[in-house]
């Protein structure tokens, strides 16, 4: 390693310490609704991609359309830049909004698509199309420049309304399920191109999924929110080594437990004991992947009790060459195993079976 203070001088200074004051986003979005309230705090600076990825009905869209203004906020704040936008009507924000149907205007062309945002903000006719067709030829659109969208390929559509929310130059960029609307094949070229733009735009962007990969790929920060409330932000990297509910360790296909720590003994909460290669007291998590798990039908001989647990097969399911076991018993489970070793197991559910882990191939940490 080089000098690190030496290297730190030269790094630019971070974009939290903008020199006009406080730049980006800085957001508490409360609704209430009947039997649900949202209440999220959200931060991020210019430039950064914020993630709102969560389940279904966890208030990731309500969230979306209360930064456009188009669900009014019960109680919080909303920031842009310094400026206080909450009774601000939607049309008047500095934000963008991508749909998630795109939203496209059917009977004009790409470039009067594209042209309307601006158009909506003051600009001339001449101007705004002349602005419509700089954004078209920087999406790679220019020859769609007439077409209709019911003409365009859904990854085509879906940058014609990427164009018609950045040409007005917003502050905010809001995607709501960017990708949802595309084939799998699509979906692979369009993530990539968008994750393209999406690091050239230098305001605040914030998109909501509930794809963990899209989120992953096109966001620097994720915020996972579970029925209304925020429960865990990070980086991708980070969500994915620490997950800390159960909605999370599951996308990122992890075994999550929380229990007290006690040296390289977990004593989980509601079931047995887990040995770490970690040494660690109080409250913690113990993660590991379902391939990590080895299954036996009888107890293997001469394996020590540690981290071996009589289970039972609640379901079966296929995951490429791979089979993931459900287990419930002493410790519930998922187990990967190839279809060759599922068969000589006999797996079906129901069938008992014993489940171990290595100590090494667990990950303890703070809860
Ligand atoms: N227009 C509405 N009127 C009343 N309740 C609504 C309305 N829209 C959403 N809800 C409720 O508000 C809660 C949050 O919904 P929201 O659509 O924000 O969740 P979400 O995380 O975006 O879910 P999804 O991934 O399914 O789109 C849910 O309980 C939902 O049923």
């Amino acid at each position: 390693m080089t000098n690190s203070a030496e290297s730190a001088r030269n790094l630019p200074a971070p974009p939290t310490a903008h020199p006009h004051g406080p730049g980006g986003l800085h957001a508490r979005l409360v609704v209430d609704r009947p039997g649900f309230r949202l209440d999220v705090t959200l931060a991020a600076a210019p430039g950064e991609v914020l993630a709102l990825l969560g389940p279904n009905g966890a208030g990731k869209t309500t969230a979306l359309r209360a930064l456009a203004g188009l669900t009014p906020l019960t109680d919080g704040h909303l920031r842009l830049d310094g400026a206080s936008l909450e009774h601000t009507p939607p049309e008047s924000r500095p934000v963008g909004v991508v749909f998630q149907d795109y939203l496209l205007f059917p009977h004009l062309s790409a470039l009067d698509n594209v042209a309307f945002g601006p158009r909506c903000r003051g600009a001339g006719k001449a101007e705004a199309r002349a602005l419509a067709a700089a954004w078209l030829e920087r999406m790679g659109l220019a020859p769609q420049a007439d077409t209709k969208p019911r003409r365009l390929s859904g990854g085509q559509a879906q940058r014609v309304a990427l164009a018609r929310a950045l040409a007005t130059r917003p502050r905010l960029l809001l995607l709501d399920e960017p990708l949802a609307a595309l084939d799998a094949r699509t979906r692979l070229e369009v993530r990539a191109r968008l994750r393209r733009h999406l690091a050239e735009f230098e305001a605040v962007s914030v998109l909501v999924t509930h794809d963990p990969l899209d989120a992953m790929v096109l966001a620097d920060r994720l915020v996972v929110v579970e029925r209304g409330r925020v429960v865990q932000e990070g980086t991708p990297a980070d969500i994915a080594r620490r997950p800390r509910t159960d909605y999370i360790a599951r996308l990122v296909g992890l075994n999550l437990y929380r229990g007290l720590a006690a040296g390289h003994t977990v004593r989980l909460d509601d079931g047995p004991a887990i040995t770490t290669t970690e040494e660690l007291s109080g409250p913690v998590f113990v993660a590991f992947p379902p391939s990590a798990v080895t299954l036996f039908r009888n107890r293997p001989a001469g394996a020590s009790a540690r981290n071996l647990w009589r289970c039972e097969v609640a379901g079966l399911q296929t995951h490429g060459d791979q089979i993931r076991a459900d287990l419930t018993g002493e410790l519930p489970l998922a187990a990967d195993l190839t279809t060759l070793a599922a068969a000589e197991l006999d797996l079906r559910p129901g069938a008992p079976v014993w489940a171990t882990v290595k100590a090494t191939q667990t990950h303890a940490y703070p809860a």
